[in-house]
This record gives C-alpha cells, structure tokens and sequence, in this order.
C-alpha cells in the first residue's frame, strides 16, 4: 500500500528533513511514527500525501506513482485516503456539520447519504453537540476532532493523521486511538505521527522513530541505514 525506496528530502533554504528512507506498510496496519520535535514526521506525511515531492527516491501510495503524477490528479488521488492536518485546515465560515460534509459533497454524495453519514461520524469522534458551531467557537481539541470526523466520513482505506491527538487531554487521546483502533479493525491502514510515545507503547501497534530524517528503529527493532 506504501512503499518508499531511497526517499530523501532537502527543503529549498537547505534543511535536510529526510535521508535515504527505506520502507513498505502492508495493507491493513496500524503505524505509530514517533520522534523528536524537527525529526521529519510531518516532512514523511507531506510526501505519503504529495503535498511535498522527494529530491531522491520512488514512493509508491495506493498503487499511484507520486514522482510521475501530475498536479492535477493530485485531488483524486487525494481522494483515496483521509488526512488529519496538524492545523486542522477547517473552512472558518462553515459549521461542524458543514466542514464534515463538504468533504462527502466533493466526492458526489447526495443530500441523503450526507444527512445519514455525517451525524453518525460526529457522534463517533463525540462532537453530536457542536454540530451547529462555527470552527472558531470550539476548542482546539474540538476543532482536532472535526479534522478527523472530515477524514474519517469517506470510508477511506488510507487514513494519515499527524498529530491527531496533539491538543487533547490524555483520557481523550486515549478514547481516539481506541476509534482508530476499531476503524483498523475494519480494514483501513493507518498512519499516525504522535510525540507521545506512550499512546504508542501502550496500543503495542507498530512504531517507527525518526530520528534526525533517518528511521533508527521500527518496532523496537533498530535499523541500521547502510544496511538498507
Ligand atoms: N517548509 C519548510 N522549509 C524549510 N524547512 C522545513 C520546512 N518544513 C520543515 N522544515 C524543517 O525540516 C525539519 C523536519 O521538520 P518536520 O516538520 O518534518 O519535523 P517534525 O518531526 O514533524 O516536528 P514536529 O514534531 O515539531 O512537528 C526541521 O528541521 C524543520 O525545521
């Protein structure tokens, strides 16, 4: 389902963010990526969701080719997977309900499925009493939440989400990942960068740390990058 070979990524003023990144996540897993602040979490999600392009190496996402791909089939492919953004990315003039719905509305939804489906999702990430607010009227857990209801609302088989857990108390975190959890369960791959380590020991899923734009461990298990 993901697969990088040789993936390296300098940012124009010359920061290198990743180096060499060798890796595949099967179908079906649930990924922790875990590091320090600067480690190149968000930079590894950026090109997992092309919103970044490597200077080095080939990455292959739900069977779309991302060096190849041309800028406008980046929406469709986009279309693919649900993506919980660090910064939440809420359209500030549209309600909870609404947010969550226009992610159904531009892949063709009609009114009934988005009547049925929305509710039920926000139920899900526990936000059925903020449907009718503004982004700007909730917390930034809240507004954390309405991210992942809008990723979650598609049935994606690819969920991305960095951070998704950033701005919540630790009993609410815990209460996300459990969702997660279950969504895994029915079959969605998930990738989630968090710096809490111990949401990541705790759930025992696979977890992958980036240290200094190099994988050094997956799983506990080290990994040594001239043997890559
Ligand atoms: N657009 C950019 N231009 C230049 N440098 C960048 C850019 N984005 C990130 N960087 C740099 O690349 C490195 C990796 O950043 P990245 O955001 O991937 O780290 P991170 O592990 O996600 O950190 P955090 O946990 O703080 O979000 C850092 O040194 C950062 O300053």
């Amino acid at each position: 389902m993901i697969e990088l070979k040789g993936v390296s990524k300098t940012y124009d003023n010359g920061t290198v963010a990743l180096k060499d990144i060798n890796l595949t996540i099967q179908k079906g897993e649930f990924v922790f990526i875990v590091g320090a602040s600067g480690a190149g979490k968000s930079t590894f999600l950026k090109l997992i969701i092309r919103e970044e392009v490597p200077n080095a190496g080939e990455i292959t996402v739900n069977g779309f080719k991302l060096s190849s791909m041309k800028k406008k089939n980046v929406p469709y492919f986009r279309r693919t997977m649900g993506i919980v953004f660090q910064d939440f990315r809420l359209i500030p003039k549209m309600t909870v309900f609404d947010n969550v719905a226009f992610a159904m509305r531009v892949t063709g939804a009609t009114t009934r499925q988005i009547r049925k489906r929305v509710p039920y999702v926000l139920s899900q990430v526990g936000l059925t009493d903020k449907a009718h607010c503004l982004p700007k009227e909730l917390s930034g857990g809240e507004q954390q939440r309405v991210g992942l209801a809008r990723a979650l609302v598609n049935n994606p088989d690819l969920l991305v989400a960095d951070e998704p857990t950033g701005n919540i108390d630790p009993q609410l975190s815990f209460e996300i990942i459990e969702l997660l959890n279950e969504i895994n369960r029915k079959g969605t791959t998930i990738l989630m960068v968090t710096h809490e380590r111990e949401l990541a020991n705790w759930f025992d899923r696979r977890t992958i740390e980036i240290r200094d734009g190099s994988i050094v461990s997956d799983s506990g298990r080290s990994v040594s990058n001239e043997s890559q």
